[in-house]
């Protein structure tokens, strides 16, 4: 297990189970292993599902998810915590009360909507909630496309209004970056690059920090097996944050190894549908890069790539 100044590195995740193993809770704790880092889990619902989909949902009572949060943090304590799927407004209040009471210095917000199949996993009256109550509280927010919209209630049908939506994200975080991820963008806007350079065909992940735009591209892998991306991602940022990794760091960190899972899941055999990654790839923390560059994840390294930097609005 992974020690820093002779401790041994906590992360917690504030999530669903998924009993097909690929996303949620699952996929939470396999990648804090990953990275050597000691997971700890509150669970908020639990789901029946597997590769094909959602086939149930069941929420925790709110004040069992609380009474979670207590025992954790009061006796194991946390050096970063994520948020994936929390279901309803009730739990979304438990959950912000809980880390009012037993704050942490890193909080990672993944704001988990729906599931690849469709299948809701947020009440239709908790993104209010989850705006008003939990970004403030959000070191980092990490919607995916759909997600975002959402959260500004306006289509993203191009970069500038990614960039805008960005924008308007970090109002409401307080401080807090906003990473846009790329998983889902179009292939008609994926054609251009965001800052000005030619990068196709990468999936690009927006940062803003409330000062510049950082992008980190990869490769974008041909594959079904994506199941789970987004929960592997946001855990990985929690895992490199609680190793010590700078914010940049740790997001560059997740970016490799979610293209390293979901690369080496691309061609086996769990599931027939659209299976989980693979959180046995390697799981390194990144150290160094700059915000407000383009970097390009290549042959297992990360490299600048020309481009225009900083704000490209
Ligand atoms: N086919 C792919 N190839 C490479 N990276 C991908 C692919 N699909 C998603 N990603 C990356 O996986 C991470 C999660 O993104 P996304 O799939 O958009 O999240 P979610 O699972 O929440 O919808 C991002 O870093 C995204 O760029
Ligand atoms: C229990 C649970 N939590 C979250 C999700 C959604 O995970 P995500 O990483 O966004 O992956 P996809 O569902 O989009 O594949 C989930 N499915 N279940």
């Amino acid at each position: 297990m992974l020690r820093v100044n002779g401790h041994v590195v906590r992360a917690l995740t504030v999530a669903g189970s998924d009993s097909g193993g690929g996303a949620g809770i699952q996929a939470d704790l396999k990648t804090f292993a990953a990275f050597g880092v000691y997971g700890a889990s509150v669970i908020t619902g639990l789901t029946a599902q597997n590769t094909l989909g959602v086939q149930g949902v069941r929420y925790v009572d709110p004040a069992f998810v609380r009474e979670q949060m207590r025992s954790v943090l009061t006796d194991i304590g946390a050096d970063a915590a994520k948020t994936g799927m929390l279901g309803s407004a009730a739990i979304i209040e438990a959950v912000a009360e809980g880390f009012a009471e037993y704050p942490v210095r890193a909080l990672i917000v993944d704001p988990v909507m729906v599931a690849k199949g469709g299948e809701p996993l947020l009440d239709a009256d908790a993104v209010s909630v989850l705006k008003q109550r939990l970004l403030p509280l959000a070191s980092v927010v990490t919607p995916n496309l759909p997600e975002a919209e959402a959260l500004v209630g306006g289509r993203i049908v191009s970069w500038d209004d990614c960039h805008q939506a960005a924008r308007e994200l970090f109002r409401f975080t307080g401080g807090g970056l906003v990473v846009i991820k790329g998983g889902h963008v179009q292939k008609d806007w994926a054609g251009q690059s965001p800052y000005g350079g030619s990068l196709v065909p990468h999936a690009v992940d927006v940062v803003f920090d409330g000062d510049a735009f950082t992008y980190f591209a990869a490769m974008r892998i041909p594959s079904h097996r994506t199941h789970g991306t987004g929960c592997t991602f946001s855990a990985a940022i929690t895992a490199a944050r609680a190793a010590g990794a700078s914010w940049i760091d740790a997001i560059a960190s997740a970016k490799a190894f979610i293209s390293e899972a979901i690369r080496r899941a691309q061609d086996w055999d769990v599931g027939g549908g659209h299976g989980p990654t693979d959180h046995s790839a390697p799981a390194q923390v990144v150290h160094g890069l700059s915000a407000g560059r383009c970097y390009a994840y290549v042959g297992g390294t990360w490299e600048e790539v020309a481009g225009r930097r900083g704000n490209p609005v």
